[in-house]
């Protein structure tokens, strides 16, 4: 991918092929953020967090009809947070892409390298420190829990996406797989936070519509992905957000696999008051 400088050679625009190149695109129904405007001058920063900086991925935007927020989290040697979520209706789901980083969850710490997935409920009492000397970098998936009545709150856990085989999507000959770290099935979760894997020439056949939102974090290799109406060139490093109801597909383009982080709100009835923030 090439390199926009931060000035402009001559002074005015980037470079038109500069322009005609880049993908960033947003429109009604999707965003895409590719990671070459991943820069330093978009970085945001948190209360109580230190030597941390990152990068907002996917926020509510309209108010009532979004669930979700995405970051990525770069946190620097010595760094961490104390105090790392203020909402205390925010579950998280933290999954480590470089480095390592000591989470300590209800009074245990786990040691997360590359892989490495927790979920954190609402309400927890967790703090993340990065003692190693490098970078570490993590995305940081919250959402709003929606509890129901009767269903208690799903418990926090951790483990690394090593430790689980991915599922063979029905009729693909397994080059569409899914890696899913909470059974579909269990109610206590309102959000899912999987891994979809792409064998080379691995497809999604029809254009998916459907009432989920979601978050696609590139995690390694090539495709082409639908859009709503559009076709959008993707690999490693970039990042797509869809809304409810945007018709998606893709063809991986190899040589290496095709793999996403795939975030999706699930299991829950739609709010039927318009216009209310759930
Ligand atoms: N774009 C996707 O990978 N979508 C998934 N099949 C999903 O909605 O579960």
């Amino acid at each position: 991918m090439s390199k926009t400088p931060y000035y402009a050679p001559h002074g005015g625009h980037p470079a038109q092929t500069e322009l005609l190149t880049d993908r960033a695109m947003f429109t009604e129904a999707y965003a895409v953020i590719p990671k070459g405007v991943m820069r330093d001058i978009v970085t945001s920063y948190l209360p109580f967090w230190d030597k941390t900086r990152l990068w907002v991925l996917a926020r509510p935007l309209s108010g009532f009809a979004e669930t979700f927020s995405q970051y990525i989290v770069e946190v620097g040697p010595g760094g961490g947070g104390n105090h790392p979520e203020q909402d205390p209706q925010a579950e998280a789901v933290l999954f480590v892409v470089e480095g390592q980083l000591s989470l300590t969850l209800a009074g245990t710490e786990h040691n997360l390298t590359p892989g490495g997935y927790a979920f954190i409920p609402p309400a927890s009492d967790w703090t993340v420190r990065n003692s190693s000397d490098t970078n570490a970098r993590f995305h940081w998936i919250r959402k709003r829990y929606q509890a129901v009545e009767g269903i208690a709150y799903p418990g926090a856990f951790v483990t690394n996406e090593q430790q689980l085989t991915p599922v063979a999507m029905p009729d693909t000959e397994g080059r569409w797989a899914t890696t899913r770290f909470v059974d579909p099935t269990d109610m206590s979760h309102d959000m899912h936070v999987n891994i979809v894997t792409f064998l080379p020439g691995g497809v999604i056949p029809f254009a998916e519509t459907h009432v989920m939102e979601h978050g696609l974090y590139v995690l390694e290799g090539k495709a082409v992905y639908r859009l709503n109406q559009d076709w959008v060139e993707v690999e490693a490093g970039d990042f797509m957000w869809l809304r409810a109801f945007c018709p998606q597909a893709c063809y991986a383009g190899g040589p290496d696999k095709f793999r996403y982080l795939l975030y999706k709100d699930v299991n829950r009835h739609m709010n039927l008051t318009l216009g209310t923030p759930r």
